[in-house]
């Protein structure tokens, strides 16, 4: 895995417009994972724990505050630079998988891959990429699977597919947003423990959103969202 070793967000606002009124969802949070560590945020729905995730990946924009990967702030960069920046460092697991149904799990895999490099170096690069994706596949325990396509997998394979495709190019931090959400216990248990594996194992490092209260005792630190400020405490579990 990349050797990035600390990501910081500090003093995030944001609030959303609902009509004419303004509703602050984040009012100052700061929050920071270090290398190597599972951060679980937790939070009453509707709390913000999916907005703050997006915001330290990039994928939205704080109102105030800032985000800063080893010390180097990253969200004040033109639009093209973020972009880039969130595609090498960032690895993106949702609750409903979001696998492109026409493609085979190993193409789905495949995909970041596209997005990183462009249509014109992925298609010279596709062997080495495919390569990739299949041995991803075969680490997440779905070497069988390779050629089968959503429909045709179960719920836990699909995430397991997911998880798989977030690890291609091997980004810095995985960032997961309820990846046992839509799965029965076990699945979801299934799931956590290969996360905890790759973070484990590999070092990789991890911040994921659950409601789970089982799966959230089983990450190094806990974050809480409340009226858009967090506590954090270690879990007896971890
Ligand atoms: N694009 C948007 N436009 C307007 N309001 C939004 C938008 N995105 C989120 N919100 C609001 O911001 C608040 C926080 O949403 P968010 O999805 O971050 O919460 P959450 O803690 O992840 O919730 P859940 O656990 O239900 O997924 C909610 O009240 C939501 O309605």
């Amino acid at each position: 895995m990349s050797t990035t070793t600390h990501i910081a967000a500090t003093g995030i606002r944001k609030s959303y417009r609902k009509g004419r009124i303004e509703v602050p969802v984040l009012r100052g949070v700061d929050a920071e994972v270090e290398h190597g560590e599972l951060v679980a945020v937790v939070g009453a729905s509707g709390s913000g724990k999916s907005t703050l995730l997006h915001i330290l990946g990039l994928l939205d924009a704080p109102d105030a505050g800032r985000i800063e990967v080893d010390g180097r702030r990253i969200d004040d960069r033109p639009e093209k630079h973020r972009d880039a920046m969130r595609n090498r460092l960032f690895g993106f697991i949702f609750q409903f998988y979001h696998l492109l149904p026409e493609l085979t799990a190993q193409e789905n895999v495949m995909m970041p891959g596209l997005i990183r490099h462009g249509l014109w170096s992925y298609w010279k690069e596709r062997a080495r990429i495919r390569r990739e994706a299949g041995e991803l596949l075969e680490r997440v325990g779905l070497g069988h699977r390779l050629t089968h396509r959503p429909s045709e997998l179960s719920g836990g394979e699909m995430q397991r597919a997911a998880i798989a495709r977030a690890l291609l190019g091997k980004p810095a931090i995985l960032l997961a947003d309820e990846p046992t959400g839509n799965l029965d216990a076990a699945s979801g248990q299934g799931v956590l423990e290969l996360l905890r594996t790759l973070n484990r194992e590999e070092g990789l490092t991890m911040m994921l959103v659950t409601h789970d209260q089982q799966i959230a005792q089983q990450a190094d630190r806990v974050v809480r969202l409340a009226e858009g400020r967090i506590e954090e405490w270690v879990p007896a579990l971890a």
